[in-house]
């Protein structure tokens, strides 16, 4: 069971709100000239990961406090609860055990009383043999000829996940050609299918559910296009899989079950990237990559489930953004990876975060009555600095961010992994330290500036600075430490959907979008005017008709 608890009528809460006024009397940099200790004091090592989370508006006082609200929640029970299998779902009455299918100890883990490792590892299984044979040619396609190009078909967690990995592992990737195909806009399938040939072509066709509209629809395209370009009916089997929880969607497809790659509905969607849905990672940088991801992952659940919460990197970076959404008011916060290949890192944990704490019920069924789920947003350094980080230095929101960077490149080029590290670095130290007034006039009076020239420019050029970050330094980005920081962002979103008092891991809010669609969908397909909406709808509608 989860504990139910409104963390505003803790007695940490209220001993927070009060040392809040404290805390935002103070500037970092007042906080770092009273106390240099605060790195040691605030930073964390996990084997190959440095949290460092000195740079944010805490003093001791606040660790210990959010620490005790964490407990005063009953975190500890909410973590025992997920990692045992309970149906900690339960809108949808499902356990929630992604962690199972990175459990590398090989223990068992129930679901409804039974061991699900017998059936995780039976997959894994055949996505290792199902990968080789791809990887090494042996796998032929209807013409004979082996595999060159591999398009997965899926979307939101079906999608994301399997790109942002196989885009942050590129540098292991073989030569099989990765395509991702997820838009239900025909463009999204249509320029695919210009780049590859059917003789060489593998589809997975990934979906949890298997009747996601925009996947079936794509699906379907690529079958026809299979079809009309060579293939007969029963080449499908050599060049269609299926990666899903519905053996008789998948059936009713045309997919030969043998040819399925199954997964459970303990698996949320956005968590699914390390179940069957990595396929299209085991095939990019083969199976013993994909299983250093999976080690990686569950060192990561180890680390959550057994440190202290003091020590606990998932845990105090819940609770830096709890301080931020919840104290100070901050509604957004941003994931910078200073690393190309991580480009979509943000992207993914906006569905990871978002579509998990972006929930106005609590437990109880109840509105709450303050803030969840934070916006997430985010691009790489140095990108985002010739972008939108002037609204982060100089704008009037709060902004926490994450900046993360490797300490090794894929590609030492030159000096670009020096520069590339030296704006990492200076960025949250700017963002922290800001500019005063006196360090403005100073540098134009240097710059030979009058008076009255500097009375006037002074106030653009000033930095307030005080703006919090975390910085996650990584000594390399391998499969196994990328599988480390993932789970620890997942395991971050979870303690603060505890703390929040809400279930992180359904998402109703996505199901009345969908089902207007469908209701819409037929209305599209004649040429009677529409009056069954409100005038805005119907007019839209009428005039895409009209225009069509
Ligand atoms: O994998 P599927 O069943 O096709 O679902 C794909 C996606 O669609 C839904 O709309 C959910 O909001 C997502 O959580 C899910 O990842």
């Amino acid at each position: 069971m989860l504990p139910d608890i409104d963390f505003t009528s803790t007695q940490s809460y209220k001993y927070l709100a009060d040392h809040y006024i404290d805390i935002v009397a103070k500037s970092l940099k007042e906080l770092f000239d009273a106390d240099d200790q605060r790195f040691e004091k605030f930073s964390l090592q996990f084997e190959d990961i440095l949290l460092d989370y000195s740079k944010n508006r805490i003093d001791e006082e606040t660790l210990a406090l959010l620490i005790q609200l964490a407990k005063e929640c009953s975190l500890k029970q909410a973590i025992d609860a997920m990692f045992s299998g309970e149906k900690i779902n339960v809108t949808e009455g499902r356990p929630v055990l992604h962690i199972a299918l990175r459990n590398r100890s090989n223990t068992p883990i129930y679901a409804e009383g039974e061991d699900v490792m017998p059936e995780v590892n039976r997959v894994l299984a055949q996505m290792e043999t199902f990968s080789n044979k791809i990887i090494s040619g042996e796998w032929k396609g209807f013409t004979g000829k082996a595999i060159t190009d591999v398009v997965n078909i899926g979307i939101g967690g079906s999608d994301l996940g399997p790109v942002m990995v196989t885009e942050a592992l590129k540098a292991y990737k073989n030569h099989l050609n990765m395509h991702f195909v997820s838009n239900v806009d025909g463009t999204h399938i249509t320029e695919t299918l210009k780049k590859v040939d059917p003789e060489t072509t593998l589809f997975l066709i990934a979906s949890k559910t298997f009747t996601t509209q925009e996947t079936m629809g794509n699906a379907h395209s690529a079958r026809d296009w299979f079809i009309a370009n060579g293939g007969a009916d029963e080449d499908v089997a050599k060049h269609f899989v299926a990666l899903s929880t519905n053996t008789e969607g998948v059936e009713k497809f045309g997919i030969d079950t043998n040819n399925m790659f199954e997964f459970w509905d303990w698996v949320g969607g956005r968590y699914s990237l390390w179940s069957a849905i990595g396929l299209s990672i085991s095939l990019s940088v083969g199976f013993d990559n994909f299983t250093r991801l999976l080690s990686g992952a569950h060192a990561m659940d180890e680390h959550f489930k057994t440190a202290e919460f003091e020590q606990n990197i998932p845990v105090i970076m819940a609770l830096m953004g709890i301080w931020y959404n919840n104290f100070f008011e901050a509604e957004t916060e941003a994931i910078l990876p200073y690393d190309q290949y991580m480009h979509r890192f943000a992207a993914y944990f906006q569905q990871g975060d978002m579509e998990s704490n972006g929930k106005h019920v609590d437990r109880n069924g109840k509105h709450v009555d303050y803030q969840t789920g934070p916006i997430i947003w985010g691009e790489p350094g140095t990108n985002g600095q010739h972008a939108f980080y002037q609204l982060i230095h100089q704008g009037t929101k709060l902004i926490p961010c994450d900046f993360i960077a490797p300490a090794q490149s894929h590609n030492p080029l030159g000096d670009h992994h020096k520069m590339l590290l030296s704006n990492f670095f200076a960025q949250t130290e700017a963002l922290m330290n800001g500019k005063t007034e006196e360090v403005v006039i100073e540098e134009l009076k240097k710059a030979g500036k009058t008076d009255e020239e500097i009375k006037k420019i002074a106030p653009f050029k000033v930095f307030e600075g005080n703006r919090p970050t975390n910085s996650i330094l990584v000594k390399k980005i391998t499969p196994y430490t990328l599988g480390s920081m993932i789970a620890m962002y997942e395991h971050k979103i979870f303690v603060q959907g505890i703390i929040w008092n809400i279930y992180s891991f359904d998402q109703w809010g996505v199901e009345l979008g969908k089902q207007l669609a469908g209701k819409i969908l037929p209305e599209l397909k004649n040429e009677e005017e529409v009056t069954s909406h409100d005038s805005s709808t119907n007019g839209l509608i009428n005039q895409y008709k009209a225009w069509r």
